[in-house]
C-alpha cells in the first residue's frame, strides 16, 4: 500500500531530519560550486588583487568542505515566537538547524544556522528553569556520518530544574574512544562554558579549571566565537593562541580549522621572544631570578642609563649664519622626553625635532620665515645627528641584556635596590660572551630581551590572545603575552595546583597585574569531561599538598573507569609496564605511558624489545598507531584513553623539589579518559597513601 507508506514516511522524525539533511548536504555542495566557479577576471583590477582573491577563495572552498565525519548540524531549536532575522543569520521562522557553519539554499534562506550567531545561543544555555522563548531542543545523533538517532528536551515542561541531568548524546559524546587530535566540542558545549565563550571581546577573562573541565576547548571555541562575531575588527588585529609547546600545539592545531577557522596563529611564549637562538639552560635559581618581574624595572634602568645630559651647546650652521641652543635648554628638553614615559626609540626620534624646533624659534626671532621642510634639515643637521647619538644612543636590545649578564659593575647600578648582590651574582655569566651571536642565551635571556626590545620600540598588539597553561608562566613571561594584547583583550586559562615551574603562578590576580589585565573577571570551571570519577578523587589526594583551597573536580562521566595501582618488584617494573600497555592496548582508542623523563630511555627499550610500536607526543595517534611514550614533562594539556603511568616517584623526583614533583604527578594522573593504571616499585608518595577517611 504505496499511499500509506508515504504517509508513514512523511510522519518519521528521523526520515524528516534526514530529509532536511540531504536537502543541507546539497545546498552546501551548490554554495562550494558556486566559489569555484567564480571567474576572478572579470572583478580583479590587477595581478595584487587577484592573488588576494585567489587565496580568499580556496580559503572559503576549503571552508566549505563537506566532512563526512563532521555532521552538517547537530542541534534543531523550536521557538515559541519567530525571533528577529537580524539575529538568526536572515532566517524567519520558529525552527532552527544548529551546525557548525552557516548553510543556504539556492534563494538565500538559511538551511542551517552557525552555532555561533544569536539565535543559536539557547541551544547551549536555555534550561527549563529559562527556556528563552524555546520550546524544544533536539540533539542529533551520528554514527559513520549517518543520522541515527535524536533526543528532545521540552523546555515548557515545567518538571523542577533540578533533575536536568546531561543527556544520552551528551554521554555518548564525552565517552566516545580518543584517537587523533583534539575534537571540537561544539555540539556539547555546557551553560557555564558558554558564558565564557561567548563573553564580550572588551574584557580579559581569567579562567581557573581542575584537569578536563575543558579549559583548551573552551579558549578555542572563544576565539572561533569572537573571529565570528568581530570578522573585520580581529581580521585586521590578528588573534592567537599561546600554548606550552609544540607537541601541545600540533594536538590541538585542527580544532580551530574543523570550526573553519584557519587565520588563527599558534605559538609558544619562546616562539614570540625568538630575538635570539635560545642554546643555554639557566639554574632553577637564576631561571626565577631572570623571570622576576624586578627585572622589569633593571631593564628599564639599563635602557636608559645611556642618556646623559649635554655638556655643549648644539651649534647648527646654515650659509652664513650659526645658530646655537644652550645645554640647558637642550637638557630641559631631555628631562621632559624622560618624564614622558615614551619609548626610547620614539624619545630619539622626537629629540632632534626639538632641537630644531628651537633653531627654527631663533630663526624666526630673527626675521627668518622657515617652514616645516627647514625644521627637517635642520633635525638631519650633522651637529645635531651627533649630539643626538651623544644624548640619547640607541640601543641594540640583545646587547643590552648581554652587557647586563656580563658586566658586573653595570649590573650593579642598574639592579641597585632591587637586587641583592647574591642575586646578581646568580644571574651574571661565569664566562661572558664575545658577541650577541656566540652567546649562550637561555630561554628566560630571550625573555629579557623581548622586554628591552619593547622599552625601545612598541611592540604591535593583536585583538584577541588565548593564553592557555598559563600557570606556568614567569612574570616576565606574562609581561611578553600581555604587550602582545595591550589593546586587545585575552582569555587566560589554567590551573594553580598544574604550576610545575619554580616561579609557577601563586593567584591569578598577580599574574593578571603582570599581563597588564588587572581589572580582568576570574571564574571557575569544576565540572571534569575527562577524568572518571575515581581516578580524580585519587589523584585529589595530592591537593592538599600541592594546592591548598582548590575545589576537586567532579566528573560528569558516567562510567566509573578502569583504575588499578600494582606494587611489583624493582627488577619486574618494565615487565610489568610493557605488560600493561599490551593490556591497554585491547582497549579501543589511544594509550599513553607516562614516565618521569629519565625512565623514558629504559621504557623506549623494553617496549622494543617486546616489539611493541609508540609514538612520541605531538605524533598524531591513529587507529593503527595508538601507543604513545609521553615523558611527564610533555603530558600536560594532552590525553590518553588509558594510561600506564610508570613509578610516581620517579616522576616527583625529577622535579628540583617536592611541590613541583607532586604537581607534575597530579598532571601525570589527570591525563585519563577511560583508564588508569599505576605500577610502581618504590613507595608511593606519602600523600597518595592516604586512607580515605
Ligand atoms: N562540553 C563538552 N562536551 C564534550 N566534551 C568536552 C566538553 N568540555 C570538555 N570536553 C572534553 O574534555 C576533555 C578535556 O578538555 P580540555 O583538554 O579542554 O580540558 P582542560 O581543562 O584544558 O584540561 P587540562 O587542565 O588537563 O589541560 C577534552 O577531550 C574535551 O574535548
Amino acid at each position: 500500500m504505496p499511499a500509506q507508506q508515504v504517509t508513514t514516511h512523511a510522519d518519521d522524525p528521523l526520515e524528516r531530519e534526514r530529509t532536511h539533511l540531504a536537502a543541507s548536504r546539497a545546498a552546501l555542495r551548490a554554495m562550494r560550486a558556486d566559489v569555484e566557479a567564480l571567474d576572478i577576471k572579470d572583478v580583479a583590477a590587477n595581478w595584487v588583487n587577484a592573488q588576494v582573491l585567489e587565496r580568499q577563495i580556496e580559503e572559503r572552498i576549503a571552508a566549505l568542505a563537506d566532512l563526512a565525519h563532521t555532521p552538517l548540524f547537530f542541534g534543531r531549536l523550536d521557538y515559541l515566537h519567530a525571533p528577529g532575522a537580524d539575529l538568526a543569520e536572515g532566517a524567519g521562522g520558529e525552527q532552527f538547524y544548529i551546525g557548525r557553519r552557516h548553510v543556504h539554499d539556492a534563494d538565500g534562506y538559511p538551511m542551517v544556522i552557525d552555532w555561533r550567531a544569536p539565535v543559536s545561543q539557547p541551544f547551549y544555555r536555555a534550561s527549563k528553569k529559562e527556556p528563552m522563548d524555546v520550546r524544544l531542543r533536539r540533539r542529533f545523533g551520528y554514527t559513520g556520518g549517518e543520522l541515527t538517532a535524536y533526543e528532545d528536551e521540552d523546555l515548557t515542561d515545567a518538571e523542577p530544574a533540578a533533575g536536568e541531568r546531561p543527556g544520552a548524546l551528551l554521554q555518548a559524546e564525552i565517552e566516545r574512544p580518543r584517537v587523533g587530535p583534539m575534537r571540537d566540542i561544539v555540539a556539547t558545549i555546557q551553560p557555564e562554558q558558554d558564558e565564557i565563550v561567548r563573553a564580550g571581546i572588551a574584557g580579559t577573562v581569567c579562567v581557573q579549571g581542575a584537569p578536563g573541565t575543558g579549559k583548551t576547548a573552551v579558549g578555542l571555541h572563544r576565539v572561533a566565537y569572537l573571529l565570528y562575531a568581530h570578522r573585520e575588527r580581529l581580521a585586521r588585529t590578528g588573534t592567537l593562541v599561546v600554548g606550552p609547546n609544540r607537541s601541545f600545539l600540533r594536538y590541538i592545531e585542527q580544532v580551530l580549522p574543523a570550526l573553519g577557522e584557519l587565520n588563527v596563529a599558534q605559538a609558544t611564549v619562546d616562539d614570540l621572544v625568538a630575538h635570539v637562538e635560545v642554546r643555554g639552560t639557566d639554574t632553577p635559581a637564576a631561571a626565577r631570578i631572570k623571570g622576576d618581574a624586578r627585572m622589569a624595572e633593571v631593564l628599564r634602568r639599563a635602557v636608559r642609563s645611556g642618556v646623559t645630559m649635554p655638556a655643549e651647546p648644539v651649534v647648527v650652521v646654515r650659509g652664513a649664519r650659526r645658530w646655537r641652543v644652550p645645554a640647558y635648554e637642550i637638557e630641559e628638553m631631555v628631562r621632559e622626553l624622560l618624564a614622558r614615559d615614551i619609548r626610547h626609540g620614539a624619545a630619539r626620534e622626537a629629540l632632534p625635532q626639538r632641537i630644531a624646533h628651537a633653531v627654527l624659534v631663533r630663526m624666526e626671532e630673527s626675521g627668518e620665515a622657515p617652514d616645516d621642510r627647514v625644521q627637517d634639515a635642520v633635525a638631519r643637521n650633522p651637529a645635531v645627528k651627533a649630539a643626538v647619538k651623544a644624548i640619547w644612543p640607541a640601543v641594540d636590545p640583545a646587547k643590552l641584556v648581554l652587557r647586563l649578564l656580563s658586566d658586573a659593575q653595570f649590573l650593579a647600578e642598574q639592579a641597585a635596590g632591587l637586587l641583592d648582590e647574591d642575586e646578581q651574582r646568580q644571574i651574571l655569566w661565569d664566562r661572558p660572551p664575545r658577541s650577541v651571536r656566540s652567546a649562550k642565551w637561555s630561554a628566560a635571556d630571550a625573555v629579557l630581551i623581548d622586554e628591552a626590545a619593547d622599552l625601545v620600540t612598541r611592540t604591535p598588539s593583536l585583538g584577541h590572545v588565548v593564553l592557555d597553561e598559563a600557570q606556568d608562566l614567569s612574570p616576565m613571561q606574562y609581561r611578553a603575552v600581555g604587550r602582545r594584547c595591550t589593546t586587545g583583550s585575552a582569555t587566560i586559562l589554567g590551573d594553580l595546583a598544574q604550576g610545575t615551574t619554580p616561579w609557577a603562578t601563586r593567584t591569578w590576580q598577580e599574574a593578571l597585574a603582570h599581563l597588564g589585565k588587572a581589572d580582568a573577571v576570574v571564574t571557575e570551571l569544576t565540572q571534569g569531561f575527562r577524568v572518571p570519577r575515581q581516578v580524580i578523587a585519587y589523584a585529589s589526594r595530592l591537593l592538599p599538598a600541592i594546592a591548598p583551597g582548590l575545589k576537586e573536580a567532579t566528573s560528569v562521566r558516567e562510567s566509573p573507569g578502569d583504575f588499578a595501582v600494582r606494587a611489583v618488584g624493582a627488577e619486574a617494573l618494565d615487565e610489568a609496564v610493557v605488560a600493561a600497555c599490551r593490556q591497554a592496548l585491547g582497549h579501543e582508542g589511544s594509550i599513553g605511558l607516562i614516565a618521569a623523563d629519565a625512565r623514558v630511555p629504559e621504557l623506549a627499550r623494553a617496549l622494543d624489545r617486546a616489539g611493541l610500536a609508540y609514538l612520541a607526543p605531538g605524533e598524531e595517534t591513529s587507529e593503527g598507531a595508538r601507543l604513545t611514550l609521553v615523558p611527564a614533562t610533555l603530558a600536560k594539556g594532552l590525553e590518553y584513553d588509558y594510561v600506564v603511568l610508570d613509578e610516581p616517584a620517579a616522576v616527583v623526583a625529577g622535579e628540583p623539589d617536592e611541590r613541583t614533583g607532586l604537581r607534575r604527578l597530579y598532571v601525570a594522573l589527570t591525563r585519563a579518559v577511560s583508564g588508569l593504571t599505576v605500577l610502581h616499585a618504590q613507595p608511593l608518595p606519602a600523600e597518595l597513601e592516604r586512607v580515605e577517611g
